[in-house]
């Protein structure tokens, strides 16, 4: 291994470990390590059965050479009983190989989600510039690959290298001396059959690198123009009511006409390539079965051994190149395998960072919410807020108005401690709830009422949610409170914002900060829900960012914010 290699590839063990070892020391450690020990004992018991099978097959070929009936019988008994120990092993080996495979993912996968989960990361994941794409693909697809080839690929190794040893020697032995004639002196060559096991293996296993190599980058191609593919087609799904009133499936067919023709294109290019390769592999493979044969022949015609020998050889031979074939194969899954490693390494990196870029920490106080000398930036230093002071308590209410763009989802971004990009003091009177409702309403997966209490526990309270939802306009949707839908498709802009208001009404939080959530109201909807929120959040602090005139009735103070860090709090 070259000097410049041997870093990469510890560099490459480093970050396998750092990946895989959170597991390996886990509260699963015990399983974990215990599965690996049977794993690998069962791996080693195959080996042990191949090597019986091999000496067998001496055995048997030799009873059909001396024509012992009696003897062939018997090493008929014997397969049988070979042949049941090893199904049973390879039966086992596998299982307790995919439960050890399944419990690792199961751990990692929620480890992974639980790290992008937390501290909002996932939200502020957008906000870095790493480009960690999909991390929904890092923790869906890689994390098990991770698993499935660092399982695969170690025990494939341990058992060939094993495997290796254990046949290099029987055909070392078996295979006898190589004698021939070369310039006038005789020429031995000792355990002939193990070299040219290896050159086969080297040529064979070499020349399918070579022509397979180009496969690794169109696999790659393809699961990327698969993935373009499928992720438009969500897209219209997704966006099927502004596209169809736009008029725009013409469009759409074309778009997807032309991301699904990559994929034709390039699975042409994999089926080249595989035709190419299978011409190649086919011809090695049947070459494999006859190959040593051929090479040992001379000495069973010589009567150096007998057919059992031959065939013993003949077997020795499989395993020797099997395992090589395997060894030197196992370079191109390395490069997967790397590709896997570097993938997870740089999204629990941007993760990290995300964690690591700087929030407002709300400091506990005795009552209501200050903040003082607070400024907003965007992400690229532009000024939004300077300077902002504000002190609200028990039944305070804010309208926070001005032009697009001026900073006013960003100010309740900070408040919520998701933005970044904002300093200053921030206190919160200590054990209270905070609700942010934005525009555009999230709906959980699931039933109506889960929807209504989210993210808080449901409760079974059919009378005061039936008053609600009557109150608000919605009571056709009383019937259908338990059903599961993709609500959020189901159900209109205002009426999604209707269940967000009652969303508060039912939470009662102690400060609630909407984001334009009447936006898509009529003005006596709005008019309704707005005096049941404000009744509601009487003993409780109301922030809202809105432009319609008719919301500063339901507020006392206004903060207009003018870009460029200006702004200006005033009483109603
Ligand atoms: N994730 C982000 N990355 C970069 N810039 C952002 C990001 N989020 C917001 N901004 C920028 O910050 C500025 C303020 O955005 P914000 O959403 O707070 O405006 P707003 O006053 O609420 O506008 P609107 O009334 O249109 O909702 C905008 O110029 C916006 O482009």
């Amino acid at each position: 291994m070259s000097a410049a290699k041997a870093p990469t590839v510890r560099h490459l063990f480093r970050n396998f470990w750092r990946i895989a070892k959170p597991y390996w020391v886990s509260e699963d450690k015990l399983y974990a390590w215990g599965l690996l020990a049977l794993v690998i004992s069962l791996s080693l018991g195959l080996v042990y059965m191949n090597v019986q099978f091999n000496s067998w097959y001496n055995e048997f070929y030799n009873t059909l050479q001396n024509l012992d009936a009696k003897g062939f019988k018997a090493a008929l008994y014997k397969f049988g009983y070979l042949a049941f120990a090893y199904i049973v092993i390879a039966v086992y080996a596998i299982w307790f190989q995919q439960m050890l495979e399944i419990r690792w993912r199961k751990w990692a996968t929620i480890h992974y989600t639980q790290k992008w989960l937390s501290e909002n990361n996932f939200y502020r994941l957008q906000l870095t510039d790493a480009n960690t794409d999909n991390p929904d693909q890092r923790i869906a697809e890689d994390v098990g690959q991770f698993v499935s080839i660092s399982l695969s690929l170690s025990l494939g190794l341990l058992r060939s290298v094993v495997t290796l040893v254990s046949f290099i020697g029987i055909l070392w032995t078996l295979s006898g001396p190589l004698k021939f004639m070369l310039g006038g002196s005789e020429v031995t060559i000792h355990g002939y059959m193990v070299w040219v096991a290896i050159i086969y293996a080297l040529i064979g296993t070499g020349i399918t690198i070579l022509l397979g190599r180009p496969l690794v980058g169109l696999n790659f191609m393809q699961q990327r123009y698969e993935a373009d593919f499928r992720f438009g087609l969500v897209r219209v799904r997704e966006n099927a009511e502004s596209i169809a009133l736009y008029a725009g499936s013409k469009d759409e067919q074309e778009r997807l006409g032309y991301r699904f023709l990559n994929v034709v294109n390039n699975f042409w290019s994999l089926m080249r390539m595989n035709k190419r390769l299978t011409w190649f592999t086919s011809f090695w493979g049947q070459l494999a079965i006859i190959f040593p044969l051929i090479v040992a022949a001379p000495r069973f015609f010589a009567k150096e051994i007998p057919l059992g020998g031959l065939m013993q050889i003949n077997s020795a031979f499989g395993q020797v190149y099997g395992a090589l074939d395997f060894i030197i194969g196992s370079f191109s899954t390395l490069a997967n395998w790397k590709a896997v490693i570097d993938r997870l390494t740089t999204f629990e990196r941007s993760v990290d960072t995300a964690a690591q870029l700087p929030r407002i920490n709300p400091q506990p106080i005795s009552q209501g919410l200050e903040l003082k000398q607070l400024n907003v930036t965007k992400p690229n230093g532009e000024v939004l807020l300077a300077d902002l002071n504000l002190e609200l308590g028990a039944g305070d209410t804010v309208l926070i108005r001005g032009k697009s763009g001026s900073g006013k989802s960003t100010l309740l971004r900070s408040l919520a401690g998701i933005w970044p990009y904002a300093q200053g003091y921030l206190g919160v009177q200590s054990n209270t709830r905070s609700l942010f409702l934005s525009q555009k309403p999230y709906m959980p997966l699931g039933s109506l009422r889960a929807a209504l209490y989210y993210p808080n526990d449901v409760e079974q309270d059919d009378g005061q949610i039936a008053e609600l939802l009557t109150m608000a306009g919605l009571a056709h949707l009383l019937p259908r409170l338990d059903e599961i839908d993709a609500w959020s498709h189901v159900l209109s802009l205002g009426e999604q914002q209707r269940i967000a208001l009652l969303r508060a009404i039912l939470v009662k939080p102690d400060f609630l900060f909407m984001d334009e959530s009447t936006s898509a109201l009529d003005a006596d909807g709005e008019a309704v829900l707005y005096q049941a929120v404000r009744e509601a959040m009487k003993n409780g602090v109301m922030i809202s960012v809105g432009h319609r005139v008719g919301l500063t009735e339901y507020h006392a103070q206004v903060l207009d914010c003018h870009g460029n860090g200006q702004w200006a709090l005033n009483t109603l």
